[in-house]
């Protein structure tokens, strides 16, 4: 076990570039916080006292619900950009009449740098490929940068098809795109999201493998910029086993995300590799 961590660490330094921030492809890891449909203000308070500290060195973010927007835009800055913004959802149209959605120039408006889109827990709420795509192109329009989510569930999993459905979910959501420069992709397999049993470092990166050569195809160079981050029971703990693998640059983090020294080692775990 020992000589296990001592060899994640070797490989880890192996990939630190002379700044300390980025790997040998000059991807600088990302790590972004996804705070699903939890968080009061006071307790957003609380997270961000107990995450003060030494800067970071990789880029986080956090996607709080849509109430919690401004009042966390606010408390970030006593971070000064090292802990940016990002939203959950938004809708692909300017404006209008749909109620209870929020449009990408609202979300600029509060800053926000990201958008999580085409998560498989709004794909079971019936999002389709379709509406991911047109979200992805209005994101980008508005100069957002979308973080399209693509992942199997079990069964396809068991059926070997984990990459003919990530591959699919790829084409469907970046069809039309022509710039991938701003595009984010989340690998998220269904089956590890909150369920504590996350992917083995060797099977995410075997899924970031295939969808790297996916948009190598589609967009050629500007491909190997794209950063690719795994979601699904990411903690302190299991980070820096993910972080060190080729195409994984960083994690969209649930559960772990909501408490400072969970999400402050999955930081530190993706700012080595
Ligand atoms: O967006 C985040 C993912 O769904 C992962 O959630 P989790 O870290 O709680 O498994």
């Amino acid at each position: 076990m020992e000589q296990y961590i001592r060899s994640l660490v070797e490989k880890s330094v192996q990939g630190v570039l002379a700044d300390g921030t980025v790997n040998e492809s000059g991807r600088r890891g990302l790590v972004i916080g996804n705070w699903k449909m939890n968080m009061s203000i006071e307790e957003a308070a609380l997270l961000f006292e107990g995450m003060k500290g030494e800067a970071p060195a990789c880029d986080v973010a956090v996607c709080p619900p849509f109430p919690l927007l401004y009042p966390v835009k606010v408390m970030l800055a006593q971070f000064q950009d090292q802990i940016v913004l990002g939203a959950q959802n938004m809708h692909w149209a300017d404006q209008g009449a749909h109620t209870g959605e929020v449009s990408a120039s609202m979300l600029k408006e509060l800053d926000c740098r990201y958008v999580i889109l085409g998560h498989s827990e709004r794909r079971q709420a019936g999002e389709t490929d379709e509406e991911v795509n047109l979200k992805v192109k209005q994101a980008l329009s508005e100069g957002l940068q979308p973080v399209l989510c693509v992942g199997e569930t079990k069964e396809e999993r068991e059926q070997g098809r984990s990459g003919e459905v990530v591959i699919s979910q790829l084409h469907a959501g970046l069809d039309g795109v022509e710039n991938v420069n701003s595009v984010v992709v989340a690998y998220e397999p269904v089956w590890a999201i909150g369920t504590g049993l996350a992917a083995t470092p060797e099977q995410a990166q075997d899924v970031h493998r295939t969808i790297r050569q996916t948009l190598t195809n589609q967009f050629g160079d500007a491909a190997a910029r794209v950063p690719l981050l795994y979601g699904g029971s990411v903690k302190a703990d299991n980070a820096l086993s993910l972080a060190v693998m080729d195409d994984i640059d960083g994690a969209l983090v649930g559960g772990a995300s909501l408490i400072a020294v969970e999400f402050k080692g999955v930081i530190d775990g993706f700012s080595r590799g």
